[in-house]
């Protein structure tokens, strides 16, 4: 295994150091913008056997670094891999996104008889990985939040405002507590599975904790979180922990403040001028180009990196984008991306 090289600029960042040109990589640069993507996922059958295939999944985590030469790859696999642990029937329907058997109510809960060992086959994609990289990129490995995760289990699919989560949260909260519960200790687990499989950092994405009120915030999105944080910290106490919570606006300050959290991603809708006075003094910022950008290129892309570089170039931070890259994201507009994001000065 050629383990990571602790100076390289992603893990500098990430201990709280500046780099001249900021470390980069891309949320969801394993995916159908890429041609060499399209081609394999063609082969591989269903999307959840393409992750449980290792030499597949490993083949499509390395894609971008091939092409790009990005600082950080992250684990093909998808947060939804914990419900299907958890023994939810969870399937993906070809334009049409995910669909799971919903769990509703505690009966239907306590009668999901997981089977953790459906994950080793992504423990597997993490080491094969980690051992055909070289020591100057990073594995980055993942889960998904446990709000996030508990809205897909409860609604059966993605759902515009969380709406279905949102009312169990008022209605049912110990039936939802139930559910968080076993999501914090499926997803404790196989992070902790992830890093001593070689990866050097894992996100947390809390792709809907925008949708909580203030009132309910706390309980759902953030203490569960922290759970998550404090158990991987406490059995891995050297494991690089990025946080992703989208759509959170200012209640980043309070991830920025927490321990055990080495890095907060921002996504588009963030000043980063805002982050850079309130966040970065405390925490290392990851993000956060508007995915739109990237599409558009020319002057807007070119404009929007020196806005952010100019931003956290006094502190430690990782580019990257303020939310997954588009499928309809042209290859030129990433080179172009990743030239004025490595080009000296502010780009
Ligand atoms: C909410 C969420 C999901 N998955 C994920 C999130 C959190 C981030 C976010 O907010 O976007 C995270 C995710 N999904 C995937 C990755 C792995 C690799 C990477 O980032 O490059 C990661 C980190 C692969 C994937 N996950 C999925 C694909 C596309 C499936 C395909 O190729 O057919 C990929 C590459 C499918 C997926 N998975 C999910 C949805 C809603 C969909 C369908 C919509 C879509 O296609 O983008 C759930």
């Amino acid at each position: 295994m050629a383990n990571v090289d602790e100076t390289s600029p992603f893990m500098r960042a990430l201990r709280g150091e500046r780099s001249a040109i900021p470390p980069l990589w891309l949320m969801r640069q394993a995916g159908r913008y890429l041609p060499e993507y399209r081609e394999l996922r063609a082969k591989a059958g269903g999307f959840l056997e393409f992750c449980y295939t290792p030499a597949l999944a490993a083949e499509a985590t390395l894609q971008p670094i091939r092409r790009f030469g990005f600082d950080a790859a992250i684990l093909f696999s998808d947060i939804l891999v914990i419900p299907d642990a958890l023994g939810q029937r969870v399937r993906f329907v070809e334009g049409e996104g995910p669909r799971l058997d919903a769990v509703t109510d505690p009966a239907a809960l306590a009668s999901l008889t997981g089977d953790p060992s459906r994950l080793d086959a992504v423990l597997e994609t993490a080491a094969r990985v980690r051992g055909s990289l070289g020591p100057e990129t990073a594995v980055i490995g993942f889960c998904g939040a446990p709000w996030t995760v508990a809205s897909y289990m409860i609604a059966g699919k993605g759902t515009p405002d969380q709406a279905p989560i949102r009312l169990t949260a008022y209605r049912d909260a110990d039936f939802l507590q139930a559910m968080i519960d076993r999501v914090i200790e499926a997803s404790a687990r196989y992070l902790v599975g992830q890093i001593d499989a070689g990866v050097d950092a894992v996100q947390i994405f809390e792709s809907f904790g925008g949708a909580l009120p203030p009132a309910l915030f706390e309980r759902w999105s953030f203490e569960p979180i922290m759970r998550l944080v404090r158990h991987v910290k406490h059995e891995r106490p050297r494991a690089r922990v990025i946080v992703f919570a989208r759509g959170v606006g200012d209640r980043l300050t309070q991830f920025a403040a927490a321990d055990g959290i080495d890095a907060i991603g921002l996504d588009w809708s963030i000043d980063p001028a805002w982050a850079a006075e309130t966040l970065q003094p405390r925490r290392t910022v990851q993000g956060n180009l508007d995915p739109l950008a990237l599409i558009a290129g020319g002057d807007a892309l070119d404009a929007a990196v020196a806005r952010i570089r100019g931003a956290f170039g006094e502190g430690p931070h990782i580019f990257n984008l303020g939310h997954g890259i588009l499928p309809e994201t042209p290859l030129a507009h990433v080179e172009r991306l990743v030239a004025r994001v490595r080009a000296p000065g502010n780009g």
